[in-house]
């Protein structure tokens, strides 16, 4: 109550303010304090029983327990590990910083030979969401399905019901797409959905020029979230009127008044419980942050939705993974599955940095002006989707096919390494490196792009520590284990460079920065080897980790769960999140985990006999 009489008196004193620079600062805090008040209460009663516990309130989480919730006669707990979304999360441009936040997990990679070479103890920062909302909180709100063939390839893997024909009616579901001039093809969009997809209202002149480049280049501009990929777009975004649209505030803050949801936030789940004998999921074990346990139970099924990296996690914690692992770690094996294979991701060649002669100098992030637009309009470079402003798909192996299946993406920033030291500490670069690189021009007029592999050979695993919840899984993506993956991003790197010699990107004096690594200088800036040396060095994730509850066919030996979502040889369990997809999309995995959780929830209804017309 107390934070509503708030909220209502800052609407008073808000106006009084108005166009000036204490006037924004109001509208910030009013704008923090109606976050929190539309955010969904921690439940102050645990019931001993629920119809379903979801565990993980992050994009796949809250789409379920919005859609299960429907149903009066359920009643849904969801947990999540994480605490609330604050509306700083959601202004578009600081996206990057909230890595450094208690929002994110904080996992890393083992350190390796072969990739993150250029990062701190050769180990590339792994952030994934603590907080309600998970991952679609940290995220750059870049908002792209994938291609047609993704889905139809996981049909043709034994995932009946998973073709693009099947999945394109859940990723309209998902969507209110206003974006303009595709947002009347029905065939391809809808409006009817919870998450807003737009186009940040602010564009840079380099965002301008890349668009105009590529189109110089022979670059048709597409809405790649249509009929096919190919071609070159401003960045449509998950945002709503400038703000971020994360999985929360989409699919959650319009149920907060549901009597039959109940939400426990700070609420870590360290094992499904399951009956050796009957392998039926009954329930729930969970910790609070003082430490308080609980034993909850399901009456009809868990769900788990914790991402790539925690539901394998808690999979084998439970007793569900590879037999032989778990015994090593000192779990009881109750069932031998692929758990923590397969794990897949996008990664880019980091760290390419072009200098320019333009600065878009007025909009500077700690200018008056920029925080005066963004409050109270929402306008100016603070809409910029963490700085990601143009995206170009490209198919190396048929470069002129508007019809293509995309394997490289050209993801154009506004900015780069060099912009400011923070990025460093949020990259986990290598100090020394860093510096020596980088050092010359910081601060100065620049951006970066990376050429993304969209179609990855390479598998990495999850494993575990230990058999302690609170310790971080082992994570292991073995990057460029297939040499064809880096032959493919060095072709994608190449048209980049062709592409920053188009006229639009002249007229800005475009030059590709050229202090060489010094670990790769042996090799001569600007060959091949010197391109695969930096790719090795500054081995980017772009946060796509997905696979490690692989979704197959009952005589599919590396699946986990079945096309329906089920956990194989379990009883009342199911995975649903980004954790289950076959094979990666070209998409960023966002809009897909939304896709995946909007069909799950269908399917969980449909299995329990129940339709929202019953
Ligand atoms: C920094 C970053 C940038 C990204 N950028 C983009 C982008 O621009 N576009 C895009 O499409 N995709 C992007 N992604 C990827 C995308 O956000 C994810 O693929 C997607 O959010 C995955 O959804 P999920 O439901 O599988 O997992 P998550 O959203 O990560 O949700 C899992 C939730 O479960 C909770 N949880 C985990 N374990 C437990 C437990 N034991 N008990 C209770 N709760 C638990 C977590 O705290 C989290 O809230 C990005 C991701 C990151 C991290």
């Amino acid at each position: 109550m107390k934070i509503f009489k708030r909220c209502f008196i800052l609407s008073y004193i808000v106006p009084i303010y108005a166009g000036s620079l204490i006037g924004s600062l109001f509208d910030f805090i009013k704008e923090s304090c109606e976050q929190a008040a539309n955010e969904p209460d921690d439940t102050l009663e645990i019931l001993s029983e629920y119809d379903f516990i979801v565990v993980g309130a992050g994009t796949a989480g809250s789409v379920i327990a919005n859609r299960l919730t429907e149903n009066p006669n359920w009643n849904v707990l969801l947990l999540e590990a994480g605490g609330s979304e604050k509306f700083i999360m959601d202004i578009p441009i600081l996206a990057n910083f909230l890595q450094l936040s208690e929002a994110n997990w904080d996992y890393k990679t083992v350190p390796s030979d072969n990739y993150c070479l250029g990062m701190e103890n050769r180990q590339c920062n792994f952030p994934r969401g603590k907080v309600l909302g998970g991952s679609s909180v940290l995220n750059f709100m870049i908002y792209t399905r994938g291609n047609r063939r993704d889905y139809d390839n996981w049909e043709k893997m034994g995932n009946t019901g998973w073709s693009f024909k099947d999945v394109l009616p859940y990723f309209k579901k998902v969507e209110n797409f206003v974006v303009p001039g595709y947002d009347n093809d029905t065939k391809y969009h809808s409006q009817d959905g919870y998450v807003t997809v737009s186009y940040p209202p602010y564009r840079s002149s380099i965002g301008k020029a890349a668009v105009e480049a590529e189109m110089e280049y022979g670059s048709r501009y597409v809405d790649y979230n249509g009929a096919t990929s190919i071609g070159v777009s401003f960045l449509q975004s998950s945002m709503k009127d400038g703000v971020r649209a994360s999985a929360s505030r989409s699919y959650l803050h319009p149920i907060k008044n549901r009597n039959n949801f109940h939400l426990k936030k700070s609420a870590m789940v360290s094992k499904i419980l399951i009956n050796p004998s009957t392998m039926l999921a009954y329930g729930v074990e969970f910790l609070l942050n003082n430490g308080k346990r609980y034993f909850v139970n399901a009456s009809k099924e868990v769900i788990v939705c914790a991402g790539a990296i925690n539901s394998p996690q808690l999979l084998m914690l439970s007793g569900i993974g590879p037999k032989e692992h778990l015994e090593e770690v000192g779990v009881p094996a109750l069932n031998d599955l692929k758990v923590g294979y397969n794990l897949m991701d996008h990664i880019a060649v980091g760290g390419l940095t072009f200098l320019v002669n333009t600065t878009d100098a007025d909009s500077g992030l700690l200018k008056p002006k920029s925080f005066k637009e963004y409050f109270p309009n929402h306008k100016g470079v603070y809409t910029l989707s963490g700085g990601c402003e143009t995206i170009s798909y490209h198919d190396t192996e048929n470069p002129l096919d508007p019809n293509g299946y995309p394997n490289i993406e050209l993801l154009y920033l506004y900015g780069s390494l060099s912009s400011t030291r923070i990025f460093r500490r949020i990259f986990g670069i290598d100090g020394d490196i860093y510096y020596k690189v980088y050092g010359p021009i910081i601060g100065g007029s620049s951006f970066m792009v990376f050429p993304m592999l969209l179609r990855p050979k390479s598998r990495g695993r999850i494993t575990l520590k230990d058999n302690n919840y609170l310790s971080k899984p082992v994570i292991e993506p073995n990057y460029f284990s297939e040499e064809e993956d880096l032959d493919n991003i060095i072709k994608g790197l190449k048209i980049l460079l062709n592409i920053t010699q188009q006229p639009a990107m002249q007229s800005i004096k475009t030059e590709l920065y050229k202090k060489s690594i010094p670990n790769c200088e042996a090799n001569g800036f600007g060959t091949d080897d010197y391109w695969k040396c930096m790719a090795r060095h500054f081995t980017f994730t772009i946060y796509h980790q997905c696979g490690t509850c692989r979704m197959g066919s009952e005589d599919d030996d590396d699946a986990v769960v079945d096309p329906r979502l089920r956990v194989y040889g379990v009883k009342g369990l199911r995975v649903v999140d980004a954790s289950i997809m076959p094979v990666i999309p070209i998409g960023h995995t966002n809009a897909p985990t939304f896709m995946i959780a909007e069909k799950g929830a269908d399917m969980i209804k449909e299995d329990w006999n129940w339709t929202s017309s019953n």
